[in-house]
């Protein structure tokens, strides 16, 4: 008996990285397809689709516009019917709208591109939403961070594809070609989807079997369904890291948006570079996001590394700003230097905040209301972003790249004040975000004492794995040694028992 679930807890272990496996996948050909416009940059402007600015930025609006809305409805939507259909449908409607986007590109119609992208982003978005609440319900307690760390790396991966690949793709097969590119890279992100659910259904079918043998019947999952519904009010801190979250994500798809295009015509950078420059920044990120995951998990600083990375973020803007033709505040450089350093630090910059981020927010959060939450947090990432690229077309436009980056440096600045505000409030209240992992789960289980009994006297000496919200084993203590893996992971099981 004792081997049998000794061995049963290597396997979930094992589950839980397959699973993860198939989660990263979730993004990949979306990502690819959400910087398809920027890495082709000046060939839609100057091409045979033939955009202005305000035309070209409409396309990176129109994809956020209806997230504004729509993504808190599909994080909603996952809390209340599961994750597994919710991908499946999500996936499907990334890989739709994609299609229809490449067709108003073959067809050289400016209107199907908008819609395709539309219902493009309309999907694209709730997946993410769907893909950070896996992560979360399958992690929390033990590695999350980098868990969310894999995942943001292999998206920045499809990323990273487009910037260099696609200028050079599209010149030998055309635009259209380039667009198909992103939904081949989109199907295999739906078949990802499809496994996920496979083994995600496997490990619940497992566990049940394990529940029913220890609980004897007292674990109905259709309970844990209705309580996750229940519970949506969430803390100032939680608000403060969305808005945190939603002026500086704002701040860099918009730079990435226009960054081929700003280097090639302000610095005069060849375009293959461009691309590369701007590429590097998901580059350091794709890098980074794991390792600083790692790190976050094991020493806390979310909430300080968000602080020092928003404004690295605003510094490399206020450098970049400063350095065009005409401007020599930086003259012991050469151009090349300059624009090299600040991507780099742009890419540290996105890497700090990505990477601590969203456990931030998963942290702040009662886990029954997680994908609520980060549908919240993503709404208004996208409200950031729609409305930002939006005033970023018309100022181009208007008044040309150097006040559209002097636009991106205010924010920059708004963003400082919240996550400083962020870290003083949480500091002397819940003080959380700044925590290492485990003291964390230290917190939960001091804050649990009449659960702790309640679990004494169901279970005798057992303690709690985490696997997903709803799927729990139940783990002799002695088999794994003093110490429960999480404080979180526990409260998601009495709220599986009815305990609370
Ligand atoms: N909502 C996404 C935005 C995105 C970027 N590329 C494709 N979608 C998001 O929040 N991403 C998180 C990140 O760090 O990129």
């Amino acid at each position: 008996m004792a081997q049998t679930t000794a061995v049963a807890s290597l396997s979930r272990r094992r589950q839980r990285f397959v699973v993860l496996f198939f989660v990263c996948l979730f993004t990949f050909g979306s990502y690819f397809c959400f910087d398809t416009p920027g890495a082709l940059g000046s060939l839609l402007e100057r091409g045979p689709m033939k955009l202005s600015a305000t035309e070209f930025n409409l396309l990176y609006s129109v994809y956020a516009w209806p997230n504004v809305v729509l993504v808190f409805l599909g994080g909603f939507f996952i809390d209340t019917f599961g994750s597994r259909p919710c991908s499946v449908v999500l996936s499907l409607i990334t890989l739709i709208g994609q299609l229809i986007t490449t067709t108003g590109v073959f067809c050289k119609s400016f209107k199907l591109l908008l819609v395709g992208r539309f219902l493009f982003g309309s999907g694209s978005e709730s997946l993410n939403v769907c893909q950070s609440t896996i992560v979360s319900h399958w992690f929390q307690g033990s590695e999350l961070a980098m868990a969310f760390g894999f995942s943001l790396t292999v998206s920045r991966l499809g990323s990273i594809i487009a910037f260099n690949i696609l200028p050079s793709y599209s010149e030998r097969f055309g635009l259209s070609s380039a667009f198909l590119l992103g939904g081949l890279l989109c199907s295999v992100s739906f078949v990802a989807t499809l496994c996920f659910v496979y083994v995600d259904r496997k490990a619940e079918e497992e566990l049940n079997f394990t529940m029913t043998q220890i609980d004897q019947g007292n674990t109905s999952l259709s309970n844990v369904e209705h309580k996750f519904s229940s519970k949506a009010i969430f803390p100032l801190s939680f608000w403060l890291g969305s808005i945190a979250g939603m002026s500086v994500y704002a701040i860099f798809f918009s730079f990435i948006a226009i960054g081929t295009d700003l280097f090639q015509r302000e610095f005069d950078v060849a375009g293959s570079t461009a691309g590369f420059l701007v590429s590097l920044i998901y580059n350091v990120s794709m890098f980074l996001a794991p390792v600083l995951g790692k790190l976050l998990d094991l020493y806390g600083y979310r909430g300080i590394t968000i602080g020092l990375a928003v404004m690295l973020t605003s510094l490399s803007l206020h450098i970049l700003s400063n350095s065009f033709h005409s401007m020599n505040v930086f003259h012991s450089f050469s151009r090349m230097q300059i624009l090299y350093s600040c991507s780099i630090f742009l890419g540290l910059g996105l890497s700090g905040i990505s990477s601590a981020l969203w456990p931030s927010l998963a942290i702040c959060v009662n886990p029954q209301s997680l994908a609520t939450a980060i549908g919240i947090a993503q709404a208004l990432q996208n409200l950031g972003t729609s409305l930002t690229t939006f005033f970023m077309g018309i100022i181009i436009d208007r008044k040309g790249y150097r006040q559209s980056l002097r636009f991106l440096e205010m924010i920059g600045m708004f963003s400082c004040c919240v996550v400083f505000v962020w870290n003083i409030l949480d500091r002397f209240g819940e003080d959380r975000i700044n925590k290492p992992t485990e003291q964390l789960e230290e917190i939960e289980e001091l804050r649990q004492p009449l659960a702790l009994e309640s679990e004494i006297q169901l279970q005798g000496k057992l303690m709690i794995v985490p696997v997903t919200p709803r799927v729990v084993v139940l783990v002799r203590q002695r088999l794994l040694g003093p110490r429960g893996e999480s404080g979180v992971v526990r409260r998601n099981y009495y709220a599986k028992i009815g305990i609370q």
